[in-house]
């Protein structure tokens, strides 16, 4: 069952400029996306830097109002942020950031820091709020001395299971985690996104994971969006997407994914050399002759595709390796 449902969302950012700095043109960050997320499960969006992601997360979490459409919560449309309060969805959807350490006040101690959800929305005494900050250090596998020492003392694998004690305060259903670990090294990305894993299931969280790294997103997500100008061109579950890619876009993603000590080296490039080759053929199948994406058809139960036309579909599919 899913408990929120985003409808044909935009948000639309307008430029201004000229003498009386009027209205220029729109950017068009996102452009009428459509999904659902359901309890427990992950959700990758996925997409190159200016794609949109961001700002999806950030229209979920009430930090930029929808140019248009409407998010479902509980089948009840969102409403001001006051309304947004008191059905207690502000507790229940958090967001994590890449840049965590802009994202954690410096002047403030970490009890402080994690303790602000909590003072905002609960009402707890000393010893309550202290008990609670200590139980979710804990689970976050931080030390109690963390207490009362500043974010610049800790290392990015570290601040980041700080970020993430905050955004659990409070029970959330939903984290929106932008970028959690693309500024962390390799072995600490594996480190935590395990650990999200681990928290998933202890608090039955749901995630909407977004990066621009097919790669990393491999084994966290059920079910995968694919972002490109504002709009999805192919989402379906993570088989779907990974096994079965049908949009030039997904596979040029795919394509470009590392592989760390490839053996077979030579084959990635040329396949990486095939899909650009089929990209310039068949670009005008994926995108309008303005360059915008068209709308997503059904190609199977869980999968759909961006594509001019079903007639299309027969010639993509012939694509197929
Ligand atoms: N407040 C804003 N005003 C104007 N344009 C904006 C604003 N916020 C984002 N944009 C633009 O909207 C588009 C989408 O931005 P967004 O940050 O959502 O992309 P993204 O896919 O998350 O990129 P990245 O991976 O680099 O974070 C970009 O062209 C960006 O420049």
């Amino acid at each position: 069952m899913s408990f929120l449902e985003i409808n044909d969302l935009k948000v639309h950012f307008p430029i201004r400029g000229g003498f009386f700095n009027t209205i220029q043109e729109y950017v068009y960050a996102v452009d009428g996306v459509t999904f659902f997320i359901e309890e427990g499960k992950t959700y990758g969006l996925i997409g190159e830097s200016g794609s949109g992601k961001t700002t999806i997360g950030k229209a979920i979490v009430g930090l930029e109002e929808p140019t248009g459409g409407e998010i479902l919560y509980h089948d009840k449309p969102l409403g001001s942020r006051r309304a947004r309060k008191k059905v207690g969805y502000n507790k229940e959807v958090q967001m994590i950031f890449q840049d965590v350490l802009s994202s954690l006040d410096p002047k403030k101690r970490i009890r402080d820091i994690i303790a602000e959800p909590i003072r905002n929305h609960e009402k707890l005494t000393d010893e309550e709020e202290l008990e609670k900050i200590l139980t979710l250090l804990n689970i976050v596998g931080m030390p109690p001395d963390a207490l009362y020492r500043y974010p610049h003392e800790f290392s990015g694998g570290q601040r980041q299971r700080i970020g993430v004690a905050r955004a659990v305060a409070l029970n959330p259903k939903l984290i929106v985690a932008d970028e959690p670990v693309s500024a962390l090294d390799l072995s600490v990305q594996a480190q935590i996104l395990n650990f999200l894993k681990k928290i998933q299931k202890d608090f039955n969280l749901s995630y909407l994971f977004i990066s621009h790294d097919l790669g990393v997103v491999k084994h966290m997500c059920d079910y995968i969006y694919i972002m490109h100008r504002g709009r999805f061109v192919e989402t379906g579950t993570r088989d779907d997407i990974y096994n079965n890619p049908q949009h030039i876009y997904t596979k040029r993603l795919i394509a470009a994914i590392p592989e760390i000590n490839a053996e077979n080296r030579e084959e990635i490039y040329k396949n990486r050399i095939k899909v650009e080759q089929e990209y310039r053929e068949k670009e005008s199948i994926f995108y309008d002759k303005n360059g915008k994406v068209f709308d997503l058809v059904q190609i199977s139960g869980t999968h759909y595709v961006a594509i001019k036309s079903k007639e299309d579909l027969k010639n993509v599919e012939n694509n197929i390796a």
